[in-house]
């Protein structure tokens, strides 16, 4: 193996007491403490796991969290009226519905719902536009998370850089695609349409990797020296044993990259990292106090 491995774990570690020490302060200074308020509709076991962990690392950071748990069957209505509650309450600065949401309820209507200076998930249009255009907004963590890894790994800058983005969800795709013309790399999305993905990948630089489909991206497609952020989390049963694995096989990929994120222990802790950061940073920002440095050294 020749690449480095991007610890996310240590950095999200890292991230996270820098919230907890933001978060002390606010305590001790104005006697403020930042809440995120999560929404969960549904018995989905994956998402189970996320919330529990959002839930354990906001206390563990000094963050109040708010749990709200709706069976499957939640109408529409009663989803919004919930969105509703937590926007108007002053202890709330911070409101994540888990998705993916059943069926029946219009995904886009609730989280247009959530009062953007709340949305932590930066999934609110206004957020998203915000982003487009390169005003102060809520940034979505994911793509947040991957943003910081690379800037910590090259800290020389991303300019000028070709970085090809693999998805184009609203997540994660997009918004990356974003953050990284902000900064001044070359971007090409690809997704289930793209011809040759092989070609297009070997001329990326910097390689996103947010799929979905299990070791998908094979080491002979990388360019040699390339950073590989590989988002997907994919849970695969071998041996009689589950266990995680990425978009990218990781065993050939470290073979060729320059530098690699693993699964589990990359971008998936980076991700509730920023979550954490981004709660904190919503509540200075209602309270017209400093708000930690994250989003701020972004210019967003
Ligand atoms: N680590 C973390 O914190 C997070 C991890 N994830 C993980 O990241 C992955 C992606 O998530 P998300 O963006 O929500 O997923 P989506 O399913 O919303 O998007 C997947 C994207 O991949 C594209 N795609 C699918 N198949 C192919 C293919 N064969 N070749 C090229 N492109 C393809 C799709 O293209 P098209 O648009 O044409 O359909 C789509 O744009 C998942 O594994 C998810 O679990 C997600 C969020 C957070
Ligand atoms: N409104 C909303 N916002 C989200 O940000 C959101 C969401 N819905 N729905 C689901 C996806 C997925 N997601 C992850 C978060 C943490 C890990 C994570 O911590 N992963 C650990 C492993 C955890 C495990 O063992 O399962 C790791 O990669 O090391 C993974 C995935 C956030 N998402």
């Amino acid at each position: 193996m020749t690449a480095t491995t991007i610890d996310g774990k240590a950095f999200a570690a890292t991230l996270r007491a820098q919230v907890t020490t933001h978060v002390a302060v606010l305590k001790a200074d104005h006697d403020i403490v930042p809440g995120l308020a999560v929404v969960l509709v549904g018995e989905d076991p994956a998402s189970e796991v996320y919330v529990r962990n959002k839930a354990k690392q906001a206390g563990e950071c000094g963050i109040r969290s708010f749990e709200t748990r709706l069976d499957a069957a939640t109408s529409q209505a009663e989803l919004l009226a919930v969105v509703q509650r937590l926007n108007a309450d002053p202890a709330v600065h911070g409101i994540l519905v888990q998705l993916p949401l059943p069926a029946h309820i219009d995904a886009n209507a609730v989280l247009g719902a959530i009062d953007p200076t709340k949305d932590v998930d930066g999934f609110h249009i206004s957020n998203v536009g915000q982003l487009s255009v390169g005003q102060k907004s809520m940034v979505p963590c994911t793509p947040l998370g991957c943003l910081l890894l690379l800037r910590q790994f090259h800290k020389g800058g991303l300019a000028g850089s070709h970085a090809v983005i693999v998805g184009r969800s609203n997540i994660v795709g997009k918004p990356m695609a974003q953050l990284l013309l902000r900064e001044h790399c070359t971007v090409t999305i690809a997704h289930s349409r793209t011809r040759d993905l092989p070609s297009i990948i070997g001329g990326a630089d910097i390689l996103v990797a947010a799929i979905g489909r299990q070791e998908m991206v094979r080491g002979d497609w990388i360019k040699p020296g390339a950073t590989v952020i590989d988002v997907g989390i994919n849970r695969v049963t071998r041996d009689g044993r589950t266990r995680l694995v990425g978009d990218v096989n990781f065993a050939e990929a470290a073979e060729v990259a320059g530098a690699i994120t693993p699964v589990p222990g990359g971008v998936g802790p980076m991700t509730i990292a920023c979550l954490l950061l981004n709660t904190v940073t919503a509540c200075c920002r209602a309270h017209h106090l400093p708000e930690p440095a994250g989003l701020a050294e972004l210019g967003l």
